[in-house]
């Protein structure tokens, strides 16, 4: 059998952000093909566990921390970014204002939020780009203003920009949220999609409903720590996920989905 590959590999780190200390002595190992999902409350920790996989926050240089990523200890954002296609809230809200819709999948090579000037695309980035689009149903908004797409056409935009380089891992972060049921179901038919196309898909969402049934390893962020960490079945009970969010809930599934409903108080 292959030897797993490390994503993310860190132990015993130390993480602030301006004055927050948001993870102590905190160790996560991520191999490649294993999809996972972060659940946890607001403020857990999970925007900065995503952080830490795209380099953009890292750990404290301290004597007991071991950090690698792609199974380097030393790596440069580029390389990261070629591996990595996030989709984020943030990057639907910094694009409101760009240009039209074939530019933000263009974007992606440079992972930048627009094109610009300087930079320039071959023929092959063309037609990949166009391929993406077709993809993903959007060959026919391509000259649309992105502000003048729909909240769930603008989510596909930026998941074709995150697939434009072709990287092995996707990380969503709450892929569907704003989006109608519809809309929400097609989404994750085209992350389904990428798994099956062999991709590592990295999933944060506070909604159970939009982790996909082929993610088998959950993943739960409770104030910095990792409070349980193992598979789908043995973490998303009733129990378990009350603890979580210190209030009780209970669990609807069908078909490996789920979906949380309030419990009685
Ligand atoms: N730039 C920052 N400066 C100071 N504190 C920060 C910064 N970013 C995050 N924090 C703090 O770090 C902690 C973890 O934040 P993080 O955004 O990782 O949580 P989260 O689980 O993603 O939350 P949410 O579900 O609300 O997005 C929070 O207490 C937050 O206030």
């Amino acid at each position: 059998m292959a030897m797993p590959f490390p994503i993310l590999d860190i132990q015993h780190a130390t993480v602030c952000r301006g004055e927050t200390r948001v993870f102590s002595d905190f160790s996560f190992l991520l191999n490649a093909g294993e999809h996972a999902a972060i659940l946890g409350p607001n403020g857990a920790g999970k925007s900065t566990l995503l952080k830490l996989l795209s380099a953009e926050v890292h750990p404290l240089a301290l004597e007991e921390t071991r950090a690698r990523l792609f199974g380097e200890e030393r790596w440069s954002v580029w390389d990261v970014r070629k591996k990595l296609g996030i989709v984020s809230y943030d990057l639907q809200r910094d694009y409101l204002i760009c240009a039209e819709g074939r530019n933000v999948v263009l974007s992606g090579f440079y992972a930048s939020n627009d094109t610009y000037n300087h930079q320039t695309f071959t023929q092959e980035q063309m037609d990949r780009a166009d391929a993406v689009m077709r993809e993903l149903g959007i060959e026919s908004l391509a000259t649309r203003a992105f502000e003048h797409l729909s909240t769930g056409e603008q989510r596909r935009f930026l998941l074709g920009r995150a697939l434009v380089h072709d990287p092995p891992v996707l990380v969503l972060d709450e892929p569907t949220s704003g989006l109608d049921l519809k809309s929400c179901f097609q989404y994750l038919d085209l992350v389904r999609a990428q798994i099956h196309k062999g991709k590592t898909i990295v999933l944060v969402t506070h909604h159970l409903h939009e982790i996909p049934p082929e993610i088998e390893r959950v993943i739960f962020l409770k104030g910095g720590k990792i409070l349980a960490d193992g598979p789908k079945l043995n973490l998303l009970t009733n129990d378990r996920i009350s603890t979580l969010f210190d209030r009780p809930i209970v669990l609807a599934q069908a078909n490996g989905w789920y979906q949380a409903l309030p419990g009685p108080s």
